[in-house]
């Protein structure tokens, strides 16, 4: 290895800590990926495919398998963690017991913990002692692992309270085709990637319901505009939700026929029960969760978050989506821009 290429652990082969190795290979970087199946570890190390997650990709020989989570952390010092929200504390316990000095940890996963109301940053400060912790770094935006995977132009950005940190692993990522920015709202960075999942179920909703472009429109605006209000109130800066982990997210989540979240909305719409959709999935939703979390945050912090709301409702308590929509568009009228503008004055009148 040339002496600023490294060796990179990355923690779940899922799609995309499949499609993040694949950076990370093209840029040269030793990656060592773990996985909990020893049949996946041996599909990628013979095969050189993950046909389950990113079927088609042929993954080059700098990456290599490891179902022994062990070996797959010797010798690294930045870990990528890439697994669903629901595994973040156990997947850190797991490693603390393993490793003996101070890690970077860069988590790419999107969502909250129901109950704590914990950010993943948040989880992971809590779950690795701090003789163990370099930085935590997230990494969020517009991006699909099946695009990424097929080197096609993708932008994300990455922050952290450790700044320097964050810029190593712009650099580690950024190439021709995945270009990173920094952005130092590491609280707005993490909800907005977080809260575009619930927005993309709507989406999805909206789209099995059989409405069209409008509806669509209109979910991904007031979608944005209560993401803005809740993570404003919760101390982001608002102009990140202008941004990649803002509308970025919020634009490819919700129009793409990638997403997992808009395809398990999709099927909402047409009929489908939750579990049948979850089932059928064969990978992560976050947003199911998600929408558990965020409605207890927009009790905790009195926001409003009617589309949030109106998930909820589906989701949890037996509403049917069309009923939820008809429900929205009969609420009291109002201005556009009432709320941001009090949370805006009220941050003001703080500072
Ligand atoms: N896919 C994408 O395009 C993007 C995804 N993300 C985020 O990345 C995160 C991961 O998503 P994604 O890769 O799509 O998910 P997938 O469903 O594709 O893969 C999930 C991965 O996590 C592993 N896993 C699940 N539960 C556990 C556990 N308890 N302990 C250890 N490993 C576990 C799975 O292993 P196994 O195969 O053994 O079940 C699998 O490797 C999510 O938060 C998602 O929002 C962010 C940006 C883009
Ligand atoms: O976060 C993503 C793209 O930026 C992936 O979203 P889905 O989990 O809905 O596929």
């Amino acid at each position: 290895m040339a002496k600023d290429k490294k060796k990179i652990a990355v923690i779940g082969a899922g799609s995309w800590g499949t499609a993040l190795a694949l950076v990370l290979a093209d840029n040269g970087h030793q990656v060592n990926l773990w996985m909990r199946s020893k049949e996946q570890q041996a599909e990628i190390n013979d095969r050189r495919t993950n046909h389950k997650y990113l079927p088609g990709i042929t993954l080059p020989d700098n990456i290599t398998g490891f179902h022994s989570l062990q070996k797959a952390l010797e010798g690294a010092d930045t870990s990528i963690i890439a697994v669903p929200t629901k595994a973040i504390r156990e997947t850190m316990r797991n490693i603390i017991k393993i490793i003996g000095t101070p890690m970077t940890f860069v988590h790419v996963s999107k969502g909250i913990e129901p109950d704590s109301l914990k950010r993943i940053s948040e989880m992971i400060e809590e779950e690795v002692p701090q003789e163990l912790l370099k930085a935590v770094v997230v990494l969020s935006g517009p991006s699909h692992a099946e695009e990424v995977s097929l080197r096609h132009p993708t932008t994300v950005t990455v922050s952290s309270k450790d700044m320097a940190a964050a810029e190593k692993v712009q650099d580690l990522f950024m190439n021709q085709h995945f270009r990173v920015y920094t952005n130092p709202d590491l609280l707005g960075v993490e909800i907005g990637g977080a809260l575009k999942n619930i927005i993309a179920l709507a989406a999805g909703i909206s789209d099995g319901l059989g409405y069209g472009d409008n509806a669509k429109a209109a979910l991904i605006t007031r979608g944005l505009a209560e993401i803005s209000r809740l993570g404003t109130k919760m101390g982001a800066n608002p102009l990140t939700f202008s941004g990649l982990a803002g509308i970025g997210d919020l634009i490819v989540t919700c129009t793409s026929v990638h997403s997992r979240n808009w395809k398990a909305g999709n099927m909402l719409g047409k009929g489908k029960n939750l579990d049948e959709v979850l089932e059928s999935m064969g990978m992560v939703v976050e947003g199911v969760r998600t929408t558990k979390a965020a409605h207890q945050l927009a009790e905790k912090y009195e926001t409003n978050m009617p589309i949030t709301e109106a998930l909820y409702n589906v989701l949890f308590n037996g509403v049917n989506p069309k009923e939820a929509v008809d429900q929205l568009m009969q609420r009291l009228k109002k201005n556009e821009m009432e709320d941001l503008v009090d949370i805006l004055s009220e941050q003001m009148e703080q500072k």
